[in-house]
């Protein structure tokens, strides 16, 4: 007792103040030099770090909307397309990319690579096994060499076929056919319905119905809705501890008990479907099946094992349905608001496939896809302005160098070394709005991509690179389809609340709401039937 009353608090508080200011000091100047002293905000917690994204984003700190809110300015003001938050009191030093080339160095993934996805950046999505997404290295040449073949010309068909179909059902199961005009106070509830069906059945090789019931008739969860719980409840999983999500909460026991129910299925779904290939007989060309087939085809030491390909069918779903519904509702959003465009896209469809019988026109359709360009365009110019996968994040596995391009007007590159541990954090959504790349990034201006190859790197929302979206194909059939369907029935314009301008609806719709990837609020949405 005597002992902790004799002791000098003051000085003890003094000292460990300062053993914490020159820790800190530390810290802070090792970060400078990491990053080697490139400009940009010197911030208390790195950006997208748990304290960095639990503050909400103010001057001093970034929070976790920095990203959205800040996109017109912030590049800007400190005059450099490449900046380095450097984290004070905790966090990694981190750079932060818009220009293509930088982002194309370190989103390289090969396996000489001087970055890599960190490891803890990808553990949610190892829950159901390791994929092509989170893979690294050797080991990502392996997924994707087994998984590139499941991309066929086949799988696009059956893309298109599905999305033409299900659009059907909903018209009917709606009871839209009768009707003239119809509200969609959330058309993300449409979108989210289509994409999910869609990526069910041509990824999983499921045949859900724009009807399906929750429930089976045995009253447990149906797997269309396992599937639907497990993509909205994933985020769980990404922010929390585990024990929370084994908290006895409702919601929480549902989403538990959807993983066990798609890991329980999925599993038997490889067994089967070895069998059915090994047996020889017709093959479907889903996703699941041509990963099961090529992987049987391959040689036995660069085979993935179940557990491996269980985890890119489930990679597959996450990573193709959100993304592409969020996109859709943006698209359908900006066309209300944009009558003239609307007008050219609709006439474009009615040329290209408008007046032929629509069951025998489906396959001419599929191959007119590249006649669609306004279509496509205005999917494009949505997902430029809403980039879903809106960070790629990786970290230096060593130290290396980048060779960052002079501003625009200087020729040549100039050499920045990087510290191994920095991270970089490609800003999907500074490159959309990069004026190196685009005049009034700000405006929804489809025709920009008039001309452009539908495999142009150009357009990057997907990526560039090695490592750019597998299903980038996939996921622009399945929307043009879609939206061609509905814009050769339908005129799409904005559900007005009383006395609402459409101005008005513009500001309070068109902004983003962020979770793994970035979406447009809710949009409401009225549709009147052409005729
Ligand atoms: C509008 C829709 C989509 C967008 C905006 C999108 C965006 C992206 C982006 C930006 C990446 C790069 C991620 C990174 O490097 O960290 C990516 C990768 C990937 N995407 Fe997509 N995606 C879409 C649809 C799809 C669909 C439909 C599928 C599957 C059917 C899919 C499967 C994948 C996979 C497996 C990867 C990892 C590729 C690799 O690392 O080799 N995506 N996507």
């Amino acid at each position: 007792m005597n002992f902790i009353e004799n002791l000098n608090w003051p000085a003890i508080l003094v000292a460990l103040t300062a053993v914490l200011v020159i820790s800190r000091v530390n810290h802070f100047m090792s970060g400078l030099k990491a990053v080697n002293h490139l400009v940009g905000p010197r911030v208390p917690f790195a950006p997208l770090s748990v304290p960095g994204v639990l503050v909400p984003t103010t001057w001093w700190n970034p929070g976790l909307f920095y990203i959205w809110h800040w996109r017109n300015h912030f590049y800007k003001t400190w005059g450099s397309e490449n900046v380095a938050f450097v984290p004070w009191l905790s966090g990694r030093p981190t750079l932060m990319v818009t220009n293509l080339d930088v982002a194309r160095q370190v989103t390289l993934g090969a396996h000489r690579s001087s970055w890599e996805k960190p490891v803890d950046q990808s553990q949610a999505l190892l829950m159901f096994g390791m994929n092509l997404v989170a893979a690294e290295g050797e080991q990502w040449r392996k997924h994707r060499r087994i998984a590139g073949p499941a991309f066929t010309n086949e799988l696009y068909q059956m893309a298109w076929q599905e999305t033409y179909n299900l659009y059907n059902e909903m018209i009917e199961e709606e009871g839209l056919s009768a009707k003239d005009a119809f509200e969609a106070p959330v058309v993300q509830n449409l979108t989210f319905k289509l994409a999910l069906s869609v990526i069910g059945n041509c990824g999983f090789g499921f045949n859900f119905r724009w009807a399906e019931p929750p429930f089976s008739p045995d009253g447990t969860l149906s797997i269309q809705e396992a599937m639907r719980t497990v993509s909205e409840w994933h985020a769980l999983d990404v922010f929390c501890p585990k024990w929370v999500t084994k908290l006895p909460v409702p919601q929480f026991k549902k989403y538990r008990a959807a993983c066990d129910k798609l890991m329980d299925f999925m599993r038997a779904q490889v067994v089967e479907r070895r069998e059915i290939i090994n047996g020889g007989s017709q093959l479907k060309g889903d996703v699941f099946t041509m990963l099961v087939k090529a992987n049987e085809d391959e040689e036995e030491k660069l085979q993935l094992d179940d557990e491996e390909l269980i985890g890119n069918v489930f990679v597959m779903l996450l990573a193709g349905h959100e993304t592409t519904a969020h996109t859709l509702a943006a698209t359908l959003g900006f066309l209300a608001i944009h009558d003239e465009i609307q007008e050219d896209v609709h006439e474009e469809v009615m040329s290209v496939f408008g007046r032929r019988d629509p069951v025998t026109s489906l396959f001419l359709v599929f191959n007119d896809f590249t006649k669609l360009e306004k279509v496509v365009s205005v999917f494009y110019e949505a997902l430029r302005l809403f980039p879903a996968g809106f960070v790629l994040i990786r970290r230096a596995t060593e130290d290396t160098v980048l060779q960052v391009p002079n501003p625009v007007g200087q020729e040549g590159t100039t050499s920045v070394p990087i510290q191994k541990g920095t991270d970089a954090i490609v800003d999907m959504i500074g490159i959309q709005n990069n004026t190196r790349y685009f005049d009034e990034p700000e405006k929804f201006k489809p025709q920009r991509w008039y001309g452009i190859s539908n495999e142009s790197e150009s357009f990057s929302a997907f990526s560039v690179g090695p490592r750019a979206c597998i299903g980038r194909k996939f996921a622009t059939l399945e929307a043009v389809c879609f939206i061609a369907c509905l814009m050769r029935d339908w005129k799409v314009e904005p559900l007005l609340n009383s006395g609402e301008t459409k101005e008005e609806w513009k500001k309070r719709v068109v902004d983003a709401k962020m979770v793994l990837t970035l979406g447009v609020k809710d949009v409401p949405l009225r549709f009147v039937r052409r005729k």
